[in-house]
């Protein structure tokens, strides 16, 4: 992949997919791929969207990684480049991380585009912030090259696990941020819940192969503070909404419940990636999810054992 104008296909015409494509347009060729989820008919066969593209940007769920990348396998050549923007896991509990180290190894390049970077204000042209993270190095140069004169300014990283399980994590942590602001249990709690989610995402991304300081960077504290305190995040308000008990306002507001943070509590706890019941705060959210109104009560719970084992 070289020269400054790159040949990209974006996959997936959703929210992110439409940021991305207003962000690259100026300096790229862009092509869209998409697929029409109640007819499953594709804008046009995956392996012909790709031919001859240098860089592949994944737009969409996580879910469907393992598929596309499969396609795209056969036909990408070793020039080409795939990158992910999708926080959730799939169906086997995989992050986009490992479902492109399986399907890619060291084959094709590939990396992960993770941080503070709200499809909205990217399409609005404010500017966004990101971890790039790639197992190679000279994978910086293209990255690089691809973002040059855009509003998205990157760090770069060699950490693909921790920064995808930072990204991942985020969607679990966010909504119990928002349910103890729902509480109005004070900014204090905020502060501390956010700390404590950050040391979680550490031991985590250990426990997963990772560098437990990508918990510090854009994929991870940085992503959970802007998904934390935004008025407009999906998983913030989904948590306010169950814990204040207005069951009926959630239905109603057309937030989708089955959300990418739930997915990835439901696949954690199917497959194990990590014990997870040794992750107190991990452990609080899904009892919350199981049983909101329990939440006041698992928070003095937490607090006791938190704060015992120092005095
Ligand atoms: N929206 C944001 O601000 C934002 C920011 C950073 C990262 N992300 C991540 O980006 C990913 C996509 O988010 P979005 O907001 O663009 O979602 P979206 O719902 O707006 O768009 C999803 C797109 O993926 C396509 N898609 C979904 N399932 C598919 C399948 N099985 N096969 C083929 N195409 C499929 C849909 O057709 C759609 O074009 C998510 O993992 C999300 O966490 C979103």
């Amino acid at each position: 992949m070289t020269g400054k104008t790159k040949r990209v296909l974006i996959l997936g015409h959703g929210a992110m997919g439409r940021a991305f494509e207003a962000l690259l347009r100026p300096r790229h060729d862009i092509a869209i791929w998409d697929r029409d989820l109640q007819t499953g008919v594709e804008t046009e066969p995956l392996e012909a969207a790709a031919a001859g593209r240098e860089v592949v940007l994944f737009a969409l769920p996580t879910l469907p990684h393992d598929e596309l990348a499969g396609r795209l396998a056969t036909v990408l050549d070793g020039d080409s480049f795939c990158l992910s923007i999708a926080k959730g896991l799939d169906a086997q509990g995989r992050t986009a991380a490992q479902v492109f180290e399986w399907h890619f190894g060291t084959r094709l390049g590939w990396a992960l585009l993770y941080g503070p970077m709200l499809a909205r204000e990217l399409q609005a042209g404010r500017a966004g912030f990101a971890v790039a993270a790639s197992t190679r190095t000279h994978a910086r140069t293209p990255l690089a090259a691809l973002f040059a004169e855009t509003p998205l300014h990157c760090d770069h990283s060699d950490d693909v696990h921790g920064a995808a399980w930072a990204a991942v994590l985020k969607n679990v942590y966010v909504p119990l941020i928002g349910a103890v602001d729902a509480l109005e249990l004070g900014d204090n709690m905020r502060g501390f819940l956010t700390t404590e989610a950050v040391r979680e995402f550490a031991g985590i991304i250990r426990a997963m192969g990772g560098d437990a300081e990508t918990a510090q960077s854009f994929a991870g504290l940085g992503d959970l503070v802007t998904s934390a305190t935004g008025a407009s995040s999906h998983h913030r308000r989904i948590g306010a909404y169950l814990a204040s008990g207005r069951n009926a306002e959630l239905a109603a507001s057309g937030v989708n419940i089955r959300t990418e943070g739930l997915h990835t509590l439901a696949m954690v706890r199917a497959h194990r990636p990590f014990a997870w019941e040794r992750f107190g705060l991990f452990a609080l959210v899904c009892r919350f999810f199981d049983d909101p109104a329990s939440l006041q009560s698992q928070l003095h719970a937490y607090l006791d054992r938190r704060f015992a084992q120092h005095e």
